[in-house]
């Protein structure tokens, strides 16, 4: 390539790198292209979902620990993620603050990164070692979040649950693994590359072993998109070969994330809880190989959506962001009753109220005993209602089509804890007082 088609395919790359930036929010992460993003604002916006584009790939890329909320939901979704769950051992007041503490000191670290401290070689060292002797931030988020066993399995913690945390009931096609079920905590994990989520995990579990034990855990990705130069950009595809978060709610749009996500004051929640949100997680199985066997057009109908294009199947030329008009589609001619977006969410404004955040990675497990690609969705929402949120758009979606080629073997119901305002409180802060302040 000659010098001066290097240089402009580098400026390209370079003005792709900040369209997304932009799109992204990234100026506020430290990030080394913030500037020239903030140059760029006479761009055309991009189309927002909950972060389609995984990665711009700075292992120096960091995202703010501190804030009202917890980071790892409304902030953009990298390219990997993981959901772990695990048992408190804790039984006390005492107990509890100090394992919240802990996991606030080491998220604190690992989301700043830093130098690892040496020790005495006579000792064990002080970190893995996996990411080298500099722990670099990576775009890494940490978010947590309580299980109703949690609140369940101690007398002061009962009258604080929030008040749609519950354990999760089978629906109707489930075929949920015990193993791969509930859990008292769930760590969310989501970072640019799969060696800072592994890292962060091994981190937290070697400190917290007095606290916490691995109950399960489940791994994904999400494919790496960047829009074209001044294009809006696609939505990454899950494992059936489809566009997943196009219709997702806004997550830079703070106004619309304080009335689907965050749990507000005045909403009848314990007042610990406000500035948290309900996590919904499901390891949903695909059956690829009847899936690849199934002709496009069904696929299509099935999901309500082109398969190449991601556009609703009544305006299939107009592009993956277009609004599908059901009522003048009433018999499901064009888009099918049952579809799998239709039944999610069928436009009307009582629709509306049962909007949740979805943050999903694809996973790809192995191969099971019978041969099968062991391959899936890692299903993550987030709602300031379960109730209202992910359980009646689950129970909408029962006995939809599309169960002939899925089958949901685990997840739970977490509540997700606010954010850490500062470096002198902690996660759980408001909870612990609570707890202090009960007669
Ligand atoms: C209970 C909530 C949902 C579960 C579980 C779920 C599973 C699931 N979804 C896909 C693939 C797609 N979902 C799409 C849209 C969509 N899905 C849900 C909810 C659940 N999906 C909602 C609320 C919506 C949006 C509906 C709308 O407002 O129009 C799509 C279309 C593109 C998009 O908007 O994301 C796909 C594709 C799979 C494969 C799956 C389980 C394995
Ligand atoms: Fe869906």
């Amino acid at each position: 390539m000659s010098r001066d088609r290097l240089a402009d395919a580098s400026a390209s790359v370079d003005e792709n790198r900040r369209q997304v930036l932009k799109g992204l929010g990234l100026a506020a992460f430290g990030c080394p292209f913030a500037g020239a993003a903030a140059q760029a604002a006479t761009a055309p916006a991009r189309h927002m979902t909950d972060a389609p584009v995984a990665n711009v790939a700075s292992a120096e890329d960091r995202v703010p620990f501190f804030g009202k909320h917890q980071a790892g939901i409304t902030t953009p979704r990298p390219a990997n993620g993981m959901i772990a769950a695990f048992d408190v051992i804790a039984e006390t007041p005492d107990d509890l603050e100090a394992l919240l503490k802990l996991i606030t000191n080491r998220i604190a670290f690992l989301t700043e990164g830093g130098t690892l401290p040496e020790l005495d070689p006579r000792l064990p060292p002080a970190d893995s070692g996996i990411v080298g002797p500099v722990v670099k931030p990576d775009a890494l988020t940490i978010t947590v979040s309580l299980g109703s066993s949690l609140f369940d399995g101690r007398e002061w913690l009962k009258p604080l649950k929030p008040r749609h945390l519950s354990r999760m009931k089978k629906f109707p096609n489930d075929a949920l693994d015990a193993a791969l079920c509930h859990g008292d905590i769930t760590i969310q994990i989501c970072a640019n590359t799969q060696d800072t989520t592994i890292h962060a995990l091994r981190d937290i579990i070697k400190n917290t072993s007095r606290h916490l034990t691995l109950k399960w855990k489940q791994e994904g990705n999400v494919p790496v998109i960047l829009p074209p130069l001044g294009g809006v950009a696609e939505s990454a595809r899950n494992y059936l070969g489809f566009r997943d978060g196009t219709a997702n709610p806004d997550s830079g749009d703070e106004a619309v994330m304080e009335r689907v996500v965050w749990v507000g004051a005045g909403r009848g929640e314990p007042e610990w809880a406000v500035g948290g949100a309900y996590q919904a997680v499901r390891i949903i199985r695909n059956f690829v190989e009847r899936w690849d066997r199934t002709p496009l057009k069904e696929q299509e109908r099935i999901f309500g959506r082109t398969k190449m294009g991601g556009a609703p199947l009544d305006k299939p030329e107009a592009g993956e962001f277009a609004t599908p008009d059901y009522a003048a589609d009433p018999e499901g001619k064009l888009t099918p009753l049952d579809s799998h977006i239709r039944l999610a969410n069928d436009r009307t404004p009582a629709a509306a109220e049962n909007t949740i955040l979805r943050r999903p990675f694809n996973y790809s497990n192995g191969v099971t005993k019978s041969g099968q690609l062991d391959q899936g969705l890692l299903f993550i929402c987030y709602q300031g209602d379960l109730e209202k949120g992910f359980i009646t758009v689950q129970r909408r979606l029962d006995g939809e089509p599309l169960e002939e080629y899925i089958k949901p073997i685990g997840g739970g119901y977490f509540y997700t804890l606010p954010g850490v305002r500062d470096a002198s409180d902690y996660l759980g802060s408001t909870l612990i007082a609570a707890v202090r302040k009960a007669p």
